[in-house]
């Protein structure tokens, strides 16, 4: 459990009463890593259910929390959110109250649990939702003021960098370079929700809907970390977590990842914002840095609890390992893809001809084939640069 802050029955009620709600009782939540979260029972609450959930923000100064509070309200309506109340005693629109310099909100609870796994249809889903927080997300202009600034993770990679053996840090090194060599400037930009892991959605997760393949996103959290990136970037965050089964350390801490998931999240993408060719170029090297990024994050989680003091049962970790092996996956398929070459040949009688080229990526060559004419007087056939030699 990650209850970071204390607060007593009075201070829940006074604060509760801003927001025009009359508090009865705090439960703390056990999940998320970094703020202090309760749901909250009013007092027309009836057989333990919970109206609210209450969150002291420990990280996000005020302001960024007001920010987000205003993109959760463009949201709202089109995607299952949790938009934040308003105070009931400010003359202004006001989301946040502000405690020891922190922020708090209270916003609606959601219906629906956190899925264990992921099937197709939901992989489908979430990627049609991402796609719709990325468009709609483009009235909020300019969109530098609604985001907050991105974490310096290069920073985090110096330090970490240090203490790794020079397997894992030449892995970080390659994918890092790879990524920089991507064409950075033109890649479409936007606000991006950059933390949309399976345990940030709810989903109507009954038995029933599970067997009939019928689970329904219900609940879409956490838009801390909203801020300006591209958009591809958000896709391989998500697919990495929502296209993964995470085996446990009894397991040998296996990552299975699925790669026809990846296909119907795209899928689900496509249908509310069509991909670029170059969003498409880039997404092999943006999945492995991502899983990059939350290695690092996982790491810097562990190193601050450490120089906080922060330790005990109720302080969740998640294993930075994990999201190394993501990468060395991923990274595998960037390097097969740079050693691989796609051979256009012509076919005359059923006898191949000479070459008629060769391409560095299968769409290159079906797009040559295309315009050449008839696609059945050709053929592709996939070469590694040895077997050229
Ligand atoms: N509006 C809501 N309705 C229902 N449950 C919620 C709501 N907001 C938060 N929760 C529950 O509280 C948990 C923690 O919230 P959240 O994900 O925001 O945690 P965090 O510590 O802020 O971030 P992280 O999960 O990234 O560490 C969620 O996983 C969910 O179970
Ligand atoms: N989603 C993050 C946790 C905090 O944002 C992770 O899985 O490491």
């Amino acid at each position: 459990m990650s209850v970071y802050t204390q607060l007593t029955d009075d201070q829940f009620a006074t604060f509760c009463q801003r927001f025009g709600v009359s508090f009865a009782r705090a439960i703390p939540i056990t999940q998320g890593i970094k703020n202090s979260n309760w749901f909250i029972q009013t007092t027309d609450d009836v057989d333990g259910a919970h109206s609210y959930v209450f969150t002291l923000f420990e990280e996000r100064p005020p302001e960024d929390i007001e920010k987000m509070a205003v993109i959760l309200n463009q949201l709202d309506g089109k995607l299952p959110v949790a938009a934040p109340l308003s105070l009931v005693d400010s003359a202004e629109k006001c989301y946040v109250i502000r405690y020891d310099n922190k922020a708090i909100t209270l916003v609606p609870c959601l219906a629906g649990s956190h899925p264990q796994q992921t099937t197709q249809a939901m992989c489908h889903e979430i990627g049609a939702s991402l796609a719709v927080l990325h468009e709609t997300l483009q009235q909020l202009q300019p969109a530098e003021e609604y985001g907050v600034p991105l974490y310096p993770w290069s920073e985090v990679r110096d330090r970490e960098k240090q203490f790794m053996p020079a397997d894992e840090a030449k892995l970080m090194s390659d994918i890092w370079q790879s990524y920089t060599d991507l064409p950075l400037a033109t890649l479409p930009k936007g606000l991006c929700h950059l933390d949309m892991f399976a345990d940030n959605t709810l989903w109507n997760l009954s038995l029933n809907n599970s067997q009939k393949g019928e689970a329904h996103l219900t609940g879409l959290l956490d838009f801390t970390e909203v801020s300006v990136e591209h958009y591809v970037m958000d896709i391989a965050i998500t697919i990495n977590d929502f296209c993964t089964t995470w085996g446990m350390a009894e397991q040998g801490e296996s990552v299975n990842f699925d790669r026809s998931k990846m296909a119907a999240f795209l899928q689900g993408y496509e249908s509310k914002r069509m991909l670029g060719e170059d969003e498409k170029r880039a997404l092999p090297v943006m999945l492995a840095k991502a899983a990059v990024i939350f290695w690092l994050l996982r790491l810097n989680v562990i190193h601050y609890n450490r120089t906080e003091g922060r330790t005990g049962d109720n302080i969740m970790v998640k294993n930075p390992d994990l999201m190394k092996r993501l990468a060395a996956y991923h990274w595998s398929h960037v390097e097969k893809a740079q050693n691989t070459v796609f051979v256009l040949l012509a076919i005359n009688n059923k006898i191949e001809k000479p070459i008629a080229g060769v391409f560095s990526s299968i769409t290159q060559a079906e797009q040559t084939c295309d315009s050449l004419g008839n696609s059945s007087d050709f053929i592709i056939k996939e070469y590694t640069l040895d077997q050229l030699v």
